[in-house]
């Protein structure tokens, strides 16, 4: 595998010109030393035909022999993203194998949903994603999940005005708009024959920089642990919800303005 990492390595370099230093191994502990961030990525995607529970057994597996490690050799400061799939189940397993990480850093991916439902209102309307704001996206990252738009809004004729408002299309919002953000990342297998790459690439920037470098960012979706006390979501479940960012930490929002 360290042949394959050789061409990775080529990769970044040709692409990150911010770019420091890299270190390549397969070496646990020279892998998760002194991390500020790690990304569970490393693991099967599904393919046409299969099932987010196909993917269960093998991909945890993956995780809890990494985080075990991550739990022995990193910083207690390091944020865990975990991305995998199913990346809502598989977390909770993630936080318990490495209990010296407060369970706070932990994190499953949901910022590809979140621009994923921020494109379709975007293209909807004749504007790009970065005249959207506030779309949350709830529950979970499967084709449960759910594109809140009630406090979302868009730049539209020059004024910032309601989604519902701009878009005057309720049948549209209430209906497609929800179904085709639940059923993305399957339509996309579909028509790829393999899961997304470059949306989750860029999604993953994105979370980086809202997390590290932008906490002005106020609403962003992550899927968290549940402190029990928010939208009536029991203690410990994790659930994507809108969260507020302060010192590189989240706090769940009661309803965005
Ligand atoms: N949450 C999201 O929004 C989101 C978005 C995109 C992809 N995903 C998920 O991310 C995962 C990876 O997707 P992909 O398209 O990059 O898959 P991929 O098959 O292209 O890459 C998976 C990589 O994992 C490596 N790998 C396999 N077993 C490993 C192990 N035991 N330890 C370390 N690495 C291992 C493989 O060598 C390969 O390089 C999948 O589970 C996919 O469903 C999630
Ligand atoms: O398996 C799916 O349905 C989607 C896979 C995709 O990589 C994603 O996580 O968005």
């Amino acid at each position: 595998m360290m042949g394959v990492l050789e061409g990775v390595l080529m990769e970044l370099k040709d692409c990150a010109p911010l770019l420091k230093d890299i270190i390549a191994t397969d070496k646990e502990k020279v892998t998760f030393k002194h991390l500020d961030m790690a990304f569970f990525v490393g693991s099967m995607p599904r393919r046409e035909g299969m099932e987010g529970k196909d993917l269960l057994k093998a991909n945890v597996k993956i995780f809890k022999s990494q985080v075990s490690a991550l739990g022995k050799y990193a910083k207690n400061s390091v944020k865990v993203i975990v991305v995998g799939n199913p990346a809502n189940t598989s977390c909770p397993t993630v936080i318990k194998s490495a209990p010296s990480i407060p369970k706070e850093s932990f994190c499953c991916f949901s910022h590809l949903d979140h621009n994923q439902a921020m494109a379709q209102i975007a293209l909807k309307l004749g504007v790009t994603s970065k005249d959207i704001k506030n779309v949350i996206l709830c529950r979970n990252h499967s084709y449960t999940q759910y594109p809140d738009i009630n406090h979302a809004k868009g730049k539209y004729e020059g004024k910032e005005v309601g989604v519902y408002e701009a878009l005057k299309d309720d049948r549209w919002l209430k209906g497609e708009f929800i179904m085709t953000v639940q059923q993305h990342g399957a339509t996309l297998i579909m028509a790829r024959k393999l899961s997304n790459e470059v949306s989750a690439v860029k999604a993953i920037g994105d979370h980086i920089r809202v997390l590290w470098l932008e906490p002005q960012w106020q609403y962003v979706c992550m899927g968290v642990m549940s402190d029990g006390k928010s939208y009536a979501v029991p203690e410990d479940l994790l659930y994507s919800f809108a969260v507020a960012i302060k010192n590189q930490s989240w706090e769940i929002v009661e309803g965005p303005d």
